[in-house]
């Protein structure tokens, strides 16, 4: 769905990612690894066309991104759900029109899909805080905010940026089986994380690919994880 062929990025002229293939296929599950700044989040960036690389080629659902207009690109990021980083919110709106924000983006009435964003809270756990604002939020009903608005336009590929970063263990397991149960349906999923134990439990649930990018470079991890 996603492939990246030859790949080179770097910001002002600092090489960062080098000469780096990627493929994330209907179903497939991968994990990405690697030391802080080696550049996880900025290949995730480049995988849902925020960023052109300098060199190579990425195409999207079978249509090369450079041949895609500013149209042609919304519409391909819509297949793409991200979970970034930091989950930024409105926070002056209460959750279920933040969930629906994407909705609302690309001009598409909440009202006809109010049985979707319920459905939604209640699969990630946050049916009775609705009308939560996000400040009043904890770290674990951030992360599965944030999960439920990557997933409210049904993509068919989901990138997620240490989507446990600030949860305690038994939260993070609760995002793993989250993703592994999105996988189960099809979709094709990327988790790039520091979290080495998430790895080893996720291996015994969903058969995944760890990738690790180190000095440029994408490898695959050997079987001590
Ligand atoms: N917009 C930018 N302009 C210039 N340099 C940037 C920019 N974004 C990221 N970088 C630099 O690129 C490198 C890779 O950043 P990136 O966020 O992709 O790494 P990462 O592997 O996701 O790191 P972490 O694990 O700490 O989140 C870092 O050195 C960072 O400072």
């Amino acid at each position: 769905m996603i492939e990246l062929s030859g790949v080179s990025y770097g910001y002002d002229g600092r090489p960062l990612i080098q000469d780096l293939d990627l493929a994330l296929a209907p179903g497939s599950f991968h994990f990405l690894t690697g030391p802080s700044g080696a550049g996880k989040t900025t290949l995730l960036k480049l995988c849902y066309l925020e960023l052109t690389p300098d060199k190579g080629q990425i195409s999207a659902f079978g249509k090369p991104a450079k041949q895609l207009g500013r149209d042609g690109i919304a519409q391909l990021r819509r297949r793409v759900g991200v979970v970034h980083q930091d989950c930024r919110f409105l926070d002056h709106l209460p959750l279920l029109d933040n969930i629906a924000l994407p909705l609302a983006a690309s001009g598409q009435p909440i009202e006809a899909h109010a049985a979707d964003i319920s459905a939604l809270l209640e699969w990630v756990g946050l049916d009775g805080r609705a009308d939560a604002l996000p400040p009043q939020l904890s770290g674990g009903e951030r992360q599965r905010a944030a999960l439920a608005r990557a997933l409210i336009l049904s993509p068919d590929v989901i990138l997620a940026d240490e989507p446990t970063g600030n949860v305690d263990w038994e939260m993070s397991l609760r995002l793993l089986s989250l993703l592994v149960e999105l996988n189960r349906m099809g979709k094709a999923v990327l988790i790039a994380t520091h979290d080495l134990n998430l790895i080893r439990q996720a291996k015994s649930q969903v058969q995944a690919r760890v990738l690790r990018l180190r000095a440029g470079r994408l490898d695959v991890a050997g079987a001590d994880l």
